[in-house]
């Protein structure tokens, strides 16, 4: 990827941090390492250049950095490699001084993030996201978590990291179908704020599904992105309203991934997510045919899924689905669309309807 201008989003809350963006990111993690301070490094399999300018730059500041490997994807986002982390925390002696960086996608900065509001109750973390869903969403806004045989993320904390910061050029090297993958939470944050987001893929769809395409592009798609997320993160940390619109598509992309046993890619779940929920807010009488067809439109343009093909799993997906995070009670809880980035929530649709829209995307 070509070089672009470093751009800084703040996050505000307290303490606030800022997300960077752009060449030599990986220089400011010297800012948190200061002379003594354990660090422990979490790391992605196959991310090793990255992990060793990491160490590298620690080192430098004279903080003492260990790492930590852990599995790929979904597999690192479990209670045993949970604990395998507070052990390697306990046997190097960390104290509340010392700093959880977690170098990685999604699944990492999620599993790091939680390792770090557990540990002590809770110690800085940095997180370095090395993939665009990372970078756009999970390292940004606070949640951590771990997946447990039940669902998705079911136990995690609210802690904010202390400092996001990500180099471009380290997205340039992903594989294509996780690097579109990304794309989804980026299309979602176009249809649930800032629809311009939209209107740069549409232009270019092809570009804007490989990071090195147009570097300008990439970027602008990912400060857009991360703005959506800074904004609402920054009013509503703890998801007590504002904060459930980042959960569009979610309730049943969720499901589709337990039920899949985690073999899908998060951000394709998502894509279709996002089309279930279009068709169910379609049949509701709220969202209109054109918008309902924009969300299959622009997802496929880019490679992403838009349907969830197969045999009859209506009723495990929708057992999944009454344990989403939204739910109260036994009243399931969707964020649905009223209209371009106009986000709302329909409560306890008809049984009738949930069916229906899974049949619209099978
Ligand atoms: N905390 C949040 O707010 C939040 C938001 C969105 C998603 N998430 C979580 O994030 C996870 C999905 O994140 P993801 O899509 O990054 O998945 P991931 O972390 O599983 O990474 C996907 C794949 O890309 C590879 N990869 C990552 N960076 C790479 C690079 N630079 N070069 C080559 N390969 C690379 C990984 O090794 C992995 O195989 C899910 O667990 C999801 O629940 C959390
Ligand atoms: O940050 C949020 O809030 C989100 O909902 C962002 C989602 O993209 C992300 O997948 C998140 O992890 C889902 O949270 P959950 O509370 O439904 O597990
Ligand atoms: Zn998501």
């Amino acid at each position: 990827m070509t070089e672009v201008a470093t751009r800084t989003i703040e996050v505000g809350g307290e303490p606030g941090y800022a997300v960077h963006v752009g060449p030599g990111a990986l220089e400011r993690l010297g800012e948190h390492a200061r002379p003594g301070r354990r660090v422990l490094v979490v790391a992605q399999p196959g991310r090793d250049a990255l992990v060793t300018a990491t160490v590298t730059v620690l080192a430098d500041a004279g903080a003492v950095p260990v790492v930590a490997e852990v599995p790929d994807a979904e597999a690192a986002k479990t209670a045993q490699v949970l604990v395998s982390l507070w052990a390697r925390l306990g046997q190097e002696g960390f104290t509340r001084d010392d700093l959880v960086v977690g170098v990685g996608g999604g699944a990492v900065t999620d599993l790091a993030g939680f390792a770090a509001a557990t540990w002590l109750r809770g110690v800085d973390s940095v997180l370095l996201p090395t993939s665009l869903l990372g970078v756009v969403d999970a390292a940004v806004g606070g949640k951590t978590g771990i997946n447990t045989a039940e669902g998705k993320n079911l136990v995690g904390a609210f802690h904010p990291p202390r400092a996001v910061l990500c180099d471009p050029a380290w997205l340039a090297g992903m594989p294509r179908a996780d690097y579109v993958s990304g794309l989804a939470e980026v299309l979602k944050a176009g249809f649930i704020a800032d629809p311009v987001i939209l209107d740069l893929v549409e232009a270019d769809p092809v570009a804007a599904a490989d990071p090195t395409a147009d570097p300008a592009l990439a970027v602008e798609l990912v400060t857009r992105a991360v703005r959506v997320k800074a904004d609402v993160v920054a009013a509503d940390l703890r998801e007590a309203s504002l904060r459930e619109i980042l959960n569009y598509g979610h309730t049943f992309a969720h499901a589709v991934e337990l039920v899949e046993d985690y073999r899908w890619r998060h951000g394709d779940a998502v894509a279709v997510g996002m089309v279930y929920v279009a068709e169910l807010a379609h049949r509701a009488g709220l969202l209109d045919a054109a918008l309902l067809g924009r969300h299959r439109t622009v997802l496929a343009a880019v490679g992403l899924p838009t349907a969830y093909p197969g045999p009859d799993r209506w009723h495990r997906l929708r057992a999944a689905m009454a344990r989403d995070k939204k739910s109260r009670g036994s009243t399931l809880r969707l964020v649905v669309l009223e209209g371009l980035a106009r986000p709302t929530r329909l409560v306890a649709p008809d049984e009738s309807l949930l069916r229906a829209a899974y049949d619209a995307v099978r």
